[in-house]
């Protein structure tokens, strides 16, 4: 049932906002000029820094008192921040107990650092900690504060490997504190996931989350005001109130922000009703996939894969349309020839089986492409999954009918309060403000980093690459350091296992294909002459624990075999090694044939490879280029987002006028 939670006080709610995509220039101008004027004020440690002090103070206090005793504080707290609010006098008490909890049931007290964090979140900032400074301890300070207030708190991540594994690691801290939490993951039925997110803090997916969210506002139609919602209480229609998942949107802790409330930001979630069944489809697919196949690239079309963008000529065009001409009843109309074609032109040139798609038991499986997982029961829309079934001879799916979609962008402006953690945010710093208005805080590291940095090799051909790998994980492994190397899809994670497979060297694959045992494989990662090859999977949020004799022969090493599209997720996975001060080290192996090069210079760096510079000038003069290349498409996916949040603000402004009834 609905229940309006127990407001955080006002200071901490008044987030500005911003809506960018009904300004103009000027204004967007004057925005960014007044998020960075405003940044010292909005984010500035300092003011957090004073908060230490009087937490330390309490800490003494709290750990001469007995269990008995702590239960009664936390009965004590827990009524006065019901009745008064956060007031910073109790976010003191609450944080100074919630760290001597820690400390009692994990052994693990939050250093100043995680405070500061902790401090820097619960004001609605994101928190930039560090990869490996303990971001999932840190999360439990503000949840439970929060949830002592009650307030409904959702803990929100990329991938149900990390929900699971952070939700059980801080149970204990919350179970003590008298909290309850639970775990959305995928699988769940309506009435688990209604008593999950009952629970006073939840832990959960960015995208369980969203799609929760949607099949909750299809249940409610169009009476999603909370105005609405207190109507139907009145009116005694709990069927509809009963009916719903979640408690509402209140507070969000979202943790890796940048890639929950950004990198996935592209693609808006939908959810689709009942399988129409046409079975003339079938034929209008398979008449796209052979127009498409007989169009010729650079004459009827050109593919830019960098962008992922295909554009048609105007030749090409004149093609389609005459192609199509009295090929029967479904291809009359301009527009839906050349869409319909155009699906299949991307089916064949953009998507890429084992790096955006699986064929798993003849169905096409999607890949996550920031996380590297499967997503099950997911499509792709307007057909162009269907065109992909074609292509790879699967038996076809029926398109399904669209009931509701949303963007991330507009899901999580809906929370009342938001604040969030990442160890990548530098970059998207302005983006972050101009669209959720969340500024960041940079948290400095608990204990300095001993992550030793040995530069960029650049190979011309992709065989020399993964010769050079191979050597250097043999090379590594003899000596008997553990190594993680990063692949960009399941085929090149699969490429480099046949080879060290052929050079003897054992190892183990965390891909989208073999995901069984997660945590096993995370779990070995850090032994003694360990290889692990893995996607995406492994480059955000694993935490890979080292033994003893490794951090005493240098800690784990991490190869970088392609750039990713933003220096962020490259930093990630740099951020495997290393952690709290350990011992570690990161190399990165590329080649002149890696899709961002090759794409973005191709002919350029071909010709500038040949030149007869000393080796080490023309490594950094490439790496430079490497950088721009990578700029420059990150440049591209912010203006993707920022069109998909104005799409999706059309979309909404047309769906409440049609839906407003006479
Ligand atoms: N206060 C603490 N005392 C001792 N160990 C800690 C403390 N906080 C965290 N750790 C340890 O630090 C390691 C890293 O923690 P965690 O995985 O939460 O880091 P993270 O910041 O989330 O990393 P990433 O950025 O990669 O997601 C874990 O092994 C954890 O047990």
């Amino acid at each position: 049932m609905y229940k309006r939670p127990q407001r955080l006080p006002q200071s901490v709610l008044e987030r500005p906002q911003l809506n960018l995509h009904k300004q103009g220039r000027m204004e967007r101008w004057s925005h960014r000029l007044a998020a960075f004027l405003s940044r010292p004020f909005r984010s500035s440690l300092s003011s957090y820094k004073r908060f230490l002090r009087p937490i330390h103070r309490e800490s003494i206090r709290l750990e001469s008192l007995t269990e008995a005793e702590i239960d009664s504080y936390i009965a004590e707290l827990r009524s006065e921040l019901f009745k008064q609010g956060i007031t910073n006098r109790l976010l003191v008490r609450s944080f100074a107990l919630v760290r001597e909890v820690a400390g009692r049931t994990l052994g693990m007290k939050h250093f100043d650092s995680q405070l500061l964090g902790g401090l820097a979140m619960f004001h609605g900032n994101i928190a930039e900690m560090h990869t490996g400074e303990g971001k999932t301890l840190t999360a439990t300070l503000s949840a439970a504060t929060a949830a002592f207030a009650g307030v409904p708190v959702h803990v929100v991540t990329v991938n149900d490997y990390l929900t699971a594994r952070d939700a059980e690691e801080m149970a204990p801290v919350y179970e003590r504190l008298g909290l309850s939490v639970g775990v959305i993951v995928h699988g769940l039925s309506p009435q688990e996931r209604r008593e999950i997110y009952a629970k006073d803090v939840v832990y959960c997916t960015n995208k369980e989350l969203v799609f929760d969210y949607l099949k909750d506002s299809i249940v409610l139609e169009d009476k999603q005001h909370k105005l609405h919602l207190h109507a139907e209480r009145l009116k005694g229609n709990q069927q509809i109130l009963e009916g719903l998942m979640l408690r509402g949107l209140h507070f969000a802790i979202v943790d890796e922000a940048d890639s929950v409330l950004l990198d996935e930001a592209r693609t808006p979630l939908i959810i689709s009703g009942p399988e129409i069944e046409q079975e003339e489809q079938r034929e209008v697919y398979q008449q796209a996939m052979d127009i498409a196949q007989e169009l010729e690239a650079e004459t009827h079309y050109l593919v830019n894969q960098r962008e992922r963008r295909i554009e048609y000529t105007e030749d090409g065009e004149a093609r389609v349309l005459q192609l199509t001409d009295g090929l029967g009843p479904f291809w009359v109309g301009r527009v839906r020839c050349l869409e319909l074609v155009f699906q299949a032109l991307t089916a064949l040139h953009l998507f890429i089986r084992d790096k955006h798609y699986l064929i798993k038991d003849d169905k096409v499986m999607i890949v996550d492409e920031h996380t590297g997982r499967v997503m099950e029961d997911r499509t792709w829309e307007r057909g162009l999954h269907q065109l992909i079934e074609i292509k790879e001879r699967c038996e076809l799916s029926n398109p399904r009918e669209t009931l509701a979609r949303i963007s991330f962008q507009n899901f999580f402006r809906f929370y009342h309060h938001l604040g969030g953690m990442t160890g990548t945010a530098k970059e998207v710093m302005p983006e972050l403000w101009q669209v959720y208005g969340l500024p960041v805080v940079n948290i400095p590291t608990n204990k300095p980093s001993r992550r030793k940095k040995l530069g960029v090799s650049i190979s011309p051909t992709e065989h020399e690459k993964w010769q050079k790998v191979a050597e250097g994980v043999r090379h590594l492994h003899s000596q008997g350091r553990p190594v993680l190397v990063g692949t960009h899809s399941v085929a090149a994670s699969e490429h480099l296992s046949e080879r060290l497979l052929k050079l003897g060297i054992e190892h183990q694959l965390l891909n989208a294909k073999q995901d069984q045992s997660e945590a096993d494989i995370v779990a070995r990662a850090g032994e003694p002459g360990c290889v692990t090859i893995a996607t995406n999977m492994a480059g955000r949020g694993t935490d890979i624990k080292l033994s003893v004799d490794v951090e005493a022969s240098g800690g784990l090493h991490v190869i970088l075999t392609e750039l990713h599209e933003a220096s962020r997720i490259d930093r990630q996975l740099e951020g495997r090694c290393a952690r709290q001060g350990d011992q570690g080290s990161f190399e990165v192996i590329l080649s002149l044939e890696d899709t961002i090069l090759s794409e973005a210079f191709s002919d350029l760096l071909k010709r500038f490879f040949a030149w007869p510079v000393p080796s080490a000038l023309r490594t950094r003069l490439l790496s430079i280029l490497m950088r721009r290349a990578q700029k420059q498409l990150e440049a591209d996916h912010a203006r993707m987002r920022a069109e998909l949040l104005k799409q999706d603000e059309r979309q909404r402004e047309i769906l409440s006028f049609t839906s407003s009834k006479i």
